[in-house]
């Protein structure tokens, strides 16, 4: 068995080119529809799944993002890795526009988004304290260095609700928290992603400094897709050296990443909701079934 990799598109990033027998595929998932179909095929012999977060022509709001659903699906297909691409402001002075960061934690100031798989017939926690899956970030870092791109390998990223950008008392506030970079959507991606098991990494294109910056105008959308297109074939080329470097032989996760659930559940088997329990086939089948 080999590992199979999925690779979700933030904003800028809806396509995915050079895949062979490319095919978008609709994925029936418990938790509804996914963002968009996933177009699945191979790159460079290894199995490879795209997503766009936002659908094709960005149609979802990042709070109406599926999250649980493109968790789920991308499981359902078989991933064992997932390869999450956001764009990002920054909020500090050395993180510049078109800089890639590998993040490695999150801060979840969003609300109201369903955050687990789990409820109530189902219980389970998981443990989120290093949130992203060190090795595959590893081959991020590697695929981004090849590609040339100036890389921040570490960085925190704090996760609004929007769909409006900060006020500058708001962007002050997470700099004095130590965050690096802020966006919109990595969170509730990275709770799920952990729950279902999947090794996942987080890799942001930092596309404006927010509005905290004096020497810089207040992010608006127009600059972001200038920055996004002018620094696209980064995304593509780390994309495109992901398999040669990540998509090797089932191994087992160093970082434990395939196995969070295993003393999580806390629901006695008698006490378990069958309805939730078959919704979470796929997410949690392995230590469920
Ligand atoms: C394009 S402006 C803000 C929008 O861009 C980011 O999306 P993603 O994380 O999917 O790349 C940010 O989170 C907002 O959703
Ligand atoms: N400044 C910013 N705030 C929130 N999300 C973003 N995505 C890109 N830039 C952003």
């Amino acid at each position: 068995m080999q590992r199979k990799i999925g690779v979700i598109g933030g904003s800028g990033v809806y396509q995915m080119d050079g895949l062979e027998d490319a095919a978008w595929t609709e994925v029936d998932t418990p938790w509804g529809a996914s963002s968009d179909a996933i177009l699945t095929g191979r790159l460079n012999g290894v199995e490879m799944c795209f997503l766009p977060r936002h659908g094709r022509g960005h149609v979802h709001l990042p709070a109406a993002v599926p999250f649980r659903a493109n968790i789920d699906a991308l499981k359902r297909l078989g991933c064992t890795d997932v390869v999450a691409v956001s764009a990002v402001g920054s909020l500090r002075e050395d993180f510049r526009p078109g800089d890639m960061v590998v993040l490695d934690q999150f801060i979840d100031r969003t609300s109201g988004r369903p955050g687990s798989f789990f409820g109530s017939g189902c219980v389970a926690h998981v443990s989120l304290a290093d949130p992203v899956c060190a090795r595959l970030s590893d081959h991020c870092e590697a695929a981004l260095r090849a590609a040339g791109a100036r890389v921040h390998r570490g960085g925190t990223y704090l996760a609004m609700e929007g769909p409006q950008f900060s006020t500058k008392a708001e962007s002050r506030m997470y700099r004095a928290w130590g965050c690096d970079v802020i966006g919109m959507t990595a969170m509730p991606e990275a709770r799920l992603a952990r729950e279902a098991e999947l090794c996942y990494a987080s890799v942001a294109m930092v596309t404006d400094y927010d509005c905290w910056h004096p020497d810089h105008g207040h992010v608006d959308v127009a600059q972001i897709l200038q920055v996004l297109a002018a620094n696209a074939g980064t995304a593509k080329a780390m994309i495109t050296a992901l398999p040669a470097l990540a998509g090797g032989g089932l191994a087992p996760c160093p970082c434990g990443c395939d196995r969070a659930l295993d003393h999580a559940v806390m629901t006695a088997r008698d006490k378990r909701d069958p309805a939730l329990v078959a919704r979470l086939d796929a997410v949690a089948g392995r230590v469920l079934g």
